[in-house]
């Protein structure tokens, strides 16, 4: 599946998603729960505009998602208009609704937004194209607070909305027994393995439908909602359950998703061979190997040093982790990371994500001879020696560690005995 990327967050891939709603009338309220959710382990924030009291003044919905976007910093917004047929706040005509979405998109206020399906193809059509001309994703949601509609009549609404290039289609139902639960989640199962061009999130609401709010990493819904402040639809759970829940889950299942995307990732220190062990591996396991430090050469069409003195480190940390972005979706290749790509826990997390990630170490005296003679590693130009390759190594260990989930050590083995190591561990 492809995922779909708004800033650091990737949709469709490893855990589903945690967000949640900003439900207050006046600025002020929304303004205290963005501080408020600021602090929580949420993902994305949603801006459910039909709670607010000026929604029908463009001007100052313009103005609160400025200040909500200046308070959000990175975490990613979606703006939504629920409307009252679908169990929101507002009756709005249809030319109020149309008018503010492309509004918000032109000015780009916001990363996503959430248009509903009954608003018809043609206008639906249109939003979408401005919202991708200006670099806005679109979710097409459909809501059912009656009841949950037959298999096939949800699996049509989704397919529709991904035909009229929805990014993420949107379905949330109510289930009036547990048997609806399990038709949702069939559906969603469905659409992973038969129609999976684009991630979807499904959700069956109540009480009852709660496994539907937790298991989306089993049955493929990629983003979540959990009552930050205040539960914006019926059976929403609080984000820190939620997440004890989905991490869970992901702990046990993440191993199925790498194995079948089948990555491997070598990580440590600089000089345990990272770059060297991977050119033979993929020789040896005829897969395709990318260095990261390589791939930024390439990219930036200059040398990591120049980088480093130019740019500065800090630049280098964001090349690295943008590298991990573009490749998160390959399968089956060999990617070797340079020394440092563990300093950025998100790199951690991501790398863990795209598959088995192996950890080679080595003794300080042992790399020192190694890259002794090297002058590409920066890091390294002004403090060649063993002592501070040792310290710095000590300060990284937790990192390394942590994102480890094989480890070889290095000392004295030749590249093919590492290699053959590795290969029996995987
Ligand atoms: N197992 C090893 N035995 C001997 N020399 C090695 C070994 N691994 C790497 N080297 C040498 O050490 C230097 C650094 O290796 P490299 O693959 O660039 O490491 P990294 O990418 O981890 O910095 C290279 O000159 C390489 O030939
Ligand atoms: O450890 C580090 O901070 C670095 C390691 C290098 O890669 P290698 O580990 O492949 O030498 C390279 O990315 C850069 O010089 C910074
Ligand atoms: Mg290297």
């Amino acid at each position: 599946m492809k995922c779909v990327r708004v800033k650091n967050i990737r949709l469709g891939c490893g855990k589903p998603k945690i967000c949640t709603s900003l439900v207050g009338k006046s600025e002020n309220e929304v303004i205290k729960e963005c501080e408020k959710i600021y602090s929580m382990d949420v993902d994305i924030v949603e801006l459910r505009c039909d709670f607010y009291e000026y929604i029908k003044d463009i001007t100052k919905v313009c103005d609160l998602l400025d200040k909500i976007k200046k308070n959000l910093n990175e975490k990613p917004l979606i703006f939504t208009i629920r409307s009252k047929e679908e169990g929101g706040e507002i009756n709005i005509s249809e030319n109020e609704y149309i008018d503010l979405y492309k509004n918000i998109c032109e000015k780009k206020l916001t990363d996503i937004i959430d248009v509903e399906l009954r608003v018809g193809d043609e206008k639906i059509k249109e939003l979408v194209e401005i919202a991708h001309n200006n670099d806005i994703k679109v979710i097409i949601s459909k809501h059912d607070f009656e009841k949950t509609p037959s298999k096939s009549e949800m699996i049509e609404d989704l397919i529709k909305m991904q035909k009229l290039n929805g990014d993420i289609p949107k379905l949330a139902v109510m289930p009036n027994d547990y048997i609806d639960v399990i038709k949702l989640l069939e559906v969603t199962s469905i659409m992973k393995e038969k129609y999976n061009e684009t991630p979807i999130i499904t959700i069956s609401m109540g009480t009852k439908g709660i496994i539907s709010r937790m298991s989306g990493q089993i049955f493929g819904s990629c983003l979540t909602f959990a009552s930050g402040t205040k539960a914006s639809a019926p059976g929403q759970i609080e984000v820190e359950d939620l997440d004890i829940s989905l991490e869970i889950i992901n702990k046990y299942y993440k191993e199925e998703i790498n194995l079948q995307k089948n990555n491997i990732i070598l990580i440590g220190f600089m000089g345990t061979g990272k770059s060297s062990v991977s050119k033979k591996l993929s020789e040896v396991l005829k897969m395709k190997s990318i260095d990261t430090d390589q791939y930024i050469e390439r990219k930036e069409n200059t040398t990591i040093d120049k980088i480093f003195s130019v740019n500065g480190e800090e630049y280098f940390r964001k090349c690295e982790k943008d590298v991990l972005l573009e490749l998160s979706n390959e399968k089956n290749i060999i990617i070797s990371g340079g020394g440092g790509i563990v300093i950025k826990e998100e790199n951690i997390k991501l790398m863990k994500e795209m598959g088995k990630v192996i950890l080679l170490t080595a003794s300080s005296n042992i790399i020192y001879k190694r890259v002794k003679h090297s002058k590409d590693r920066p890091i390294l130009n002004d403090n060649m020696n063993e002592e501070y390759i040792s310290t710095l190594m000590k300060k990284r260990e937790e990192r390394y560690l942590q994102a480890a989930d094989i480890i070889i050590n290095t000392d004295n083995k030749s590249i093919e005995k590492i290699c053959e190591e590795i290969i029996n561990k995987l």
